[in-house]
């Protein structure tokens, strides 16, 4: 679960004194999330969620993140949306942490996701891409390729207790990527992490996006191969041509992609598998076990990365590339 930090009644009652919503009704942790202390929050004037940013989280990047999610509800995407205080402020400080409240988002996460929740997400990021292509603030990619050797060298060559062969593996694709990750793709402002437990559904439809504490700049064709590799794959490892197309089409739909693009794309998931292998290994070996934050499993990318290492283009993830053009 994610609540590291304990917040007493009184010190969230002043806390909220600041803001115009009324008394506090209730409030209880969220246990889902790693990185940051969630709560709900019941006051006078609605439901909403409180989040403490701990350790993980730059201070610096806060303005970033807030500010891209003004600015994305601004423009009609459904999202967390800050909530300012009497002093126009959406950031604060409580129980010794940057917090803010935000607006509450109906609907759920899904577990299994459909081939049409596929293209929604899909055309949902399309949209997300276009309306932050005016967000003024950058953020660089913190966890792009350059960062990837030194994760890898962190784990202090222990990534085959982990799986046998495994270093030896990352080790080759590393040097792959490092030599022909693209230079020169159309950029702007990325989620980075639109896993299906960041995207709600209600009622079979798309309901919001949340969680943008990995948003940066960096190619927009990247973030489109995070989402097909955490979106399109079954749970025995297979992919699932269908969803690929759907997600493909769904965002191409919106916003066409560019040849260099669809010819980039399978190197761009090998790059997306590789980036999730590596912050789930170095979490594997450095979580206490007994921890209450749940590990993720470094393997499942690993298999994800040899399957996009196989791909030679585009159709094969289900679409031919004259569909994903305009
Ligand atoms: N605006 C919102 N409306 C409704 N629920 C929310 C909202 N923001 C967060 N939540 C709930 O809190 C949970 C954790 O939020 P979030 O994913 O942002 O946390 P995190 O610690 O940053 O997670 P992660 O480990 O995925 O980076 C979500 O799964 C969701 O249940
Ligand atoms: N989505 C990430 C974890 C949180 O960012 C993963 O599944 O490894």
């Amino acid at each position: 679960m994610a609540v590291y930090t304990d917040v007493t009644e009184p010190d969230l009652s002043a806390f909220l004194g600041l803001y115009d919503l009324g008394r506090l009704l209730s409030y209880k942790g969220i246990a889902e999330g790693v990185e940051n202390s969630n709560f709900l929050l019941r006051c006078d004037a609605g439901t909403f969620i409180l989040t403490l940013y701990e350790k993980r989280v730059a201070r610096g990047d806060l303005p970033f993140f807030v500010g891209l999610m003004e600015h994305l509800s601004a423009r009609g995407l459904s999202c967390p949306l800050p909530v300012a205080n009497g002093a126009g402020e959406t950031l604060g400080e409580l129980a010794g942490r940057p917090a803010a409240i935000f607006t509450f988002l109906e609907g759920m996460w899904t577990r299994r996701p459909s081939a049409d929740q596929c293209r929604e997400v899909g055309a949902a990021m399309a949209r997300m891409h276009r309306d932050a292509a005016d967000f003024p603030i950058p953020r660089p990619n913190a966890l792009s390729v350059a960062a990837w050797r030194p994760l890898f060298e962190a784990c202090d060559g222990r990534a085959d207790e982990v799986r046998p062969g495994l270093g030896e593996t990352i080790q080759a694709e590393l040097d792959h990527l490092e030599a022909n990750w693209p230079t020169d793709l159309p950029a702007g402002v990325i989620h980075a992490d639109l896993f299906p437990d960041n995207v709600f559904f209600l009622g079979g439809e798309l309901s919001g996006l949340i969680d943008f504490y990995f948003a940066c700049n960096d190619f927009l064709a990247y973030d489109l191969a995070i989402a097909l590799c955490a979106w399109c794959f079954e749970p025995d490892g297979s992919f699932n041509a269908t969803k690929g197309a759907k997600m493909l089409g769904g965002y191409a739909g919106v916003r066409p992609l560019t040849p260099a693009e669809i010819e980039a794309l399978p190197l761009l998931a090998r790059g997306a598998a590789m980036r999730f292998c590596l912050t789930r290994l170095y979490d594997w070996l450095n979580t206490p076990d007994g921890s209450f934050v749940t590990k993720k499993d470094p393997v499942e990318y690993l298999r994800k990365l040899l399957f996009h290492q196989r791909v030679r283009s585009v159709a094969e993830y289900g679409v031919p590339a004259e569909r994903l053009t305009s």
